[in-house]
């Protein structure tokens, strides 16, 4: 690849005022304040006005995302900070390396910079890709003319492809006038010795004379990056204060989606700063996230080239086995709803995985694992294993009661009792796509169901059952009643089996959908042939309501 510098981006000015007649000089101003936000501030209290954690990153774009500006956003965005940015350089790049790179004229970084730190007053400024001597020295002079707290620089120079993303002739404005600004620096092992006139450096000890020397330039702080040690050593990162040497270490993920760790790096250590974190602090748990986030997303892939990008959000991960749940929440899924109980299954001598799967043999469309005395650990072990087998069959599996099980092992969803954690903070800890059920027994509280959020209710209990003490039964009025009053679908519970599904059905209730059952299917010796004999009865009576 050719390193070119070209103009491609002209400066358009922006419209003088002078030239405008009065009438529309009212409309235009009118217009930016609405754009600003000044009218919607002007009617707050200044104590609804919450300043929030702000870094601004100066960099490159990179196209295929995994790098850049594009890689600094994400990086905030999960580390929840806000980030602006001002853009260096354009580069045409993906996951086999640098195609282009059009560097932006020097007046128009500068009008960027003058757009984001004359209004918005960002903590933290972090530094990737500065492509031209010009740029930096322009960039210098605006942080003098608008102090932040702190500047982060990330020295990027080569992309992991080899490409040269800013020249040698970089380096003295970098070690003359950015870094003696910097807070803290973080070159990887290339960088620090392109910094260091080629010196060279391949083993930790090299790392602690590299960052000694670095401090020498006037940063406070120097983070050597050992993401470049060979592969069979621990991801060892080394800061130095100018008093000490840190050892930042964690394993070292196997995994070709590395493009892009430098970058998020450098904005997570933003990030924690502009949160007010120390410089220490602020290292360990971005090294912490880039580990986490590398573990997440060492299967995913993203492109042919030998270095993809990887999830900042800690979610690709569970389309990399091709088993996530299709799409949200469908109420069909309600007809034939398995809930497990952990103390028939011991009774009957069977584990729960061969509980579950054979409810899912016999026509189960939903699972619910309800485990009143299991202990955290072993029940999220269950739920995890039992999560693989729904998942082969396409069934949503819920977890009752507990929201952090349902988190740690990524189920399908929760379904919460009336003095369970209420639906509406299970909500805000799930997200929008998990499914959320309520148990109700009163129309009013279908209401607030709904209102909370949830996706469904369960209606009980219908007849007397052995499951729930003091569990007052409805009857099929009562489970009439709040299925006439529920904006959600409904799920009947409570006392239903083989011999009496059909009553329940034959009422034809607006909204119910199907029938959930622990002792009919699970106090059996065979579950198998007990849901595969209710399925059909819940068919036939479908059959005959038509
Ligand atoms: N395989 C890995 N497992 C765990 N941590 C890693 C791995 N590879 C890199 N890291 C960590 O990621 C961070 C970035 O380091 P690295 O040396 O890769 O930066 P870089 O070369 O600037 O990255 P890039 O140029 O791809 O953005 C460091 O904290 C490093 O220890
Ligand atoms: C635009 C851009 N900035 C930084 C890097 C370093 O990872 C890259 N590859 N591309
Ligand atoms: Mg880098």
């Amino acid at each position: 690849m050719g390193f070119h510098c070209t103009r491609v981006f002209s400066t358009p000015k922006a419209p003088s005022f002078s030239l405008l007649k009065p009438e529309l000089i009212s409309v235009k101003v009118h217009q930016l304040n609405k754009v600003r936000g000044f009218e919607v501030k002007a009617a707050m209290q200044p104590e609804d006005q919450v300043r929030i954690p702000h870094v601004l990153t100066v960099a490159g774009s990179d196209s295929g995302a995994g790098a850049g500006i594009q890689a600094d956003l994400k990086a905030c965005a999960a580390r929840g900070v806000y980030c602006s940015t001002v853009i260096t350089a354009v580069t045409a790049q993906n996951t086999v390396g640098v195609q282009g790179v059009n560097v932006l004229p020097e007046d128009f970084v500068l009008e960027q910079l003058h757009s984001v730190l004359s209004d918005m007053r960002p903590d933290v400024v972090k530094t990737g890709m500065l492509p031209s001597t010009g740029i930096v020295k322009v960039l210098c002079r605006y942080l003098q003319e608008f102090p932040v707290r702190a500047l982060v620089v990330d020295p990027v120079m080569v992309s992991t492809s080899g490409d040269t993303l800013a020249g040698p002739s970089i380096l003295s404005s970098f070690r003359e006038e950015l870094l003696p600004m910097a807070e803290i620096v973080t070159p990887n092992l290339k960088e620090a010795s392109a910094l260091l006139g080629g010196m060279p450096l391949e083993s930790l000890a090299d790392m602690h004379s590299a960052a000694k020397y670095i401090h020498d330039f006037g940063p406070k702080n120097v983070l050597v990056k050992g993401g470049d040690l060979p592969a069979s050593l621990d991801a060892v990162d080394v800061l130095y204060d100018g008093e000490n040497y840190f050892e930042f270490r964690t394993s070292r993920i196997k995994t070709p989606n590395t493009h892009g760790t430098g970058c998020s790096l450098a904005s997570s250590i933003a990030a924690e700063l502009a949160k007010g974190s120390s410089v220490i602090s602020a290292v360990k748990v971005a090294k912490r996230f880039i580990e986490s986030a590398l573990g997440y997303s060492k299967n995913i892939l993203i492109g042919n080239g030998p270095q993809g990008p990887f999830d900042h959000f800690l979610k690709l991960k569970k389309y990399a086995h091709g088993s996530c749940r299709q799409s949200l929440f469908d109420p069909s899924n309600l007809f034939l709803y398995a809930v497990t109980d952990s103390r028939m299954n011991q009774k009957w001598d069977r584990s729960i995985t061969d509980a579950v799967k054979a409810a899912i043999q016999g026509g189960a469309t939903i699972v619910q694992l309800r485990e009143k005395e299991a202990d955290t650990r072993d029940f999220l072990e269950s739920a995890k294993a039992c999560l693989e087998i729904c998942r082969q069959h396409g069934v949503p599996l819920l977890i009752n009661d507990r929201v952090d099980i349902a988190l740690a092992c990524d189920a399908d969803g929760v379904h919460v009792g009336q003095s369970d954690m209420p639906a509406h903070v299970a909500r805000v800890l799930l997200g929008p796509d998990k499914i959320i059920g309520v148990s109700c027994k009163t129309p009013e509280q279908a209401q607030e169901a709904w209102v909370d959020g949830a996706d469904y209710i369960g209606c009980g209990g219908v007849y007397p059952t052995n499951t729930k003490e003091n569990n007052p039964t409805l009857g099929l009025d009562g489970l009439k009643t709040v299925c006439l009053a529920s904006k959600l679908p409904v799920v009947a519970i409570g006392g239903i089996g083989i011999s009496n599904a059909h009553s329940v059905m034959k009422l034809q209730a607006p909204n119910l959908k199907g029938v959930a059952v622990v002792s009919a299917l699970f106090d059996r010796e065979s579950v198998l042939i007990e849901t595969q004999k209710l399925h059909k009865v819940l068919v036939e009576s479908n059959t005959e309501i038509r």
